[in-house]
């Protein structure tokens, strides 16, 4: 840190506290410094975090993964431009001394956003001062296409793409935009706080010129899910708690079948204690569905709108139970979308969902784009994706108020310690 005034508490990453600064400057230690009254004034508009506001990074598997979903949510994949795996390793070491910054609130690079050489843009882009850590966490992955594309093996690369790291077929139903589709690298940046996470991405974007550009983005403004047994199911838009049955960060059995790579050999061997993850976003008719009687929108679900019970009775929480007949056949009707992902239905298969409601305006026929950026972290997409997606396309009465417009598979490393950087394994394994 160069031309700091008092960093306090001191940081790991080296960098400086978003919200120690704010303190100092209302404490008047920072009064001299130009920005001072402005710190300051900013500060009374925002609450103190909580120290809870940290999530820890380090550890066998990376953040935001089995982390409590957070609120918000920025999402971007990148295409890489560099053709030298130097350089490459070089971004990925940079992004994890920023993101390790960021997670703890702090601003990044030597300089900040506001200390460094005057007459030179500054190395945090600022929108951050005077937040909390707001649970910052960054999860990084590769896509298929950084192994290889049409002119063969990439960065040296050969013999290290995994199996499970697919090109999705294509689904029943599917519209995909390319421009919302693949990337060499996605950026998975949670929050509580939407500015935090678009700030991570924003700097990762920043720090990563001349080596990598965004291929697309997405910002989801509120979780689809949860991730822990601490957490209400939130609502997804169509107005159904969207989680209820989903792998919670208690199920370390479950999360190690279904979502841990684990016993992975050879030249796969980098990918023990990753995942996968697999994103769709997917549009919804929604005013198609605004019109829908509400008997028929839980007919869909499988559970009733309120309290997110199984039609078959009982409360949230409880079990469904398909064998349970009405007076018109089951009261889980088979072909709906609770039915059809099942477990029971799927092979035994489980997966930790952490999607996110979007909206992105209206289309210009007065219609939403808008509904659900489906996240799931699975062990193999192969067997725990493909199948149930295809059995969904084919028979989800639901399915005909969606349309799958964007969509990626991407290989989370597994995590990394003091000092190491994301996806390490993959290049010194
Ligand atoms: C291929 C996987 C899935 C896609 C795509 C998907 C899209 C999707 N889902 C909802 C709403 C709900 N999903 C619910 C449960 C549920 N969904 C999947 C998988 C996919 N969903 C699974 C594995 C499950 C759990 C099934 C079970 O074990 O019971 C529910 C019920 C509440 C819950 O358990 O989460 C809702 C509601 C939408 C709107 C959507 C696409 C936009
Ligand atoms: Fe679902």
């Amino acid at each position: 840190m160069t031309d700091r005034p008092d960093p306090s508490p001191p940081s790991p990453a080296g960098g400086l506290s978003r919200r120690s600064l704010l303190a100092a400057a209302g404490t008047g230690t920072l009064g001299l410094a130009a920005g001072a009254a402005g710190y300051a004034a900013y500060a009374s508009t925002r609450e103190p975090a909580p120290a809870s506001a940290v999530v820890p990074l380090h550890g066998e598997h990376q953040a935001g993964i089995t982390t409590a979903a957070q609120d918000r949510m920025h999402i971007a994949a990148f295409d890489v431009t560099t053709q030298d795996r130097d350089e490459l390793v070089a971004l990925l070491r940079d992004w994890t001394r920023a993101i390790e910054a960021m997670a703890q609130g702090q601003e990044i690079g030597e300089g900040g956003a506001t200390s460094g050489p005057y007459d030179a843009p500054p190395e945090d882009t600022g929108e951050a001062i005077g937040l909390a850590a707001s649970r910052l966490t960054v999860t990084i992955g590769f896509g298929r296409t950084l192994f290889r594309d049409d002119g063969g093996a990439r960065f040296g690369l050969e013999g290290r793409l995994p199996e499970a790291l697919i090109e999705l077929p294509h689904f029943p139903g599917d519209a995909l935009e390319e421009a919302r589709s693949g990337g060499d690298l996605v950026v998975q940046a949670c929050a509580d706080d939407p500015q935090v996470a678009v700030h991570a991405v924003r700097n990762l974007s920043r720090i990563a010129f001349g080596r990598a550009q965004v291929r697309w983005s997405q910002i989801g403004f509120g979780r689809t899910s949860s991730t822990s047994r601490a957490q209400s199911t939130p609502r997804n838009l169509m107005g159904f708690k969207d989680g209820t049955a989903n792998l919670k960060s208690e199920d370390t059995a479950f999360l190690q079948e279904h979502v841990w790579v684990s016993g992975a050999s050879g030249g796969e061997a980098w990918m023990n204690g990753g995942t996968y993850l697999v994103a769709r976003r997917i549009r919804m008719h929604i005013e198609t569905w605004d019109r829908t009687p509400l008997g028929e929108q839980e007919t869909i679900i499988g559970r009733t709108k309120r309290t997110g019970a199984p039609l078959s009775g009982g409360e949230e929480f409880t079990e469904p139970d398909f064998a349970l007949q009405g007076r018109d056949g089951p009261l889980v009707p088979a072909g709906s979308h609770v039915a059809l992902a099942h477990p029971s239905h799927n092979d035994g298969v489980r997966m930790l969902r952490r999607g996110f409601n979007y909206t992105d305006g209206t289309d210009g026929l007065g219609r939403l784009d808008a509904g659900l950026f489906f996240i799931a972290f699975v062990v193999d997409p192969r067997t725990h994706y493909v199948p149930m997606q295809t059995a969904l396309a084919r028979d989800d009465i639901l399915s005909e108020y969606l349309r799958h417009t964007g969509s990626g598979v991407f290989a989370i490393p597994p995590g990394f310690g003091a000092g190491g950087y994301i996806g390490q394994t993959l290049f010194e394994g």
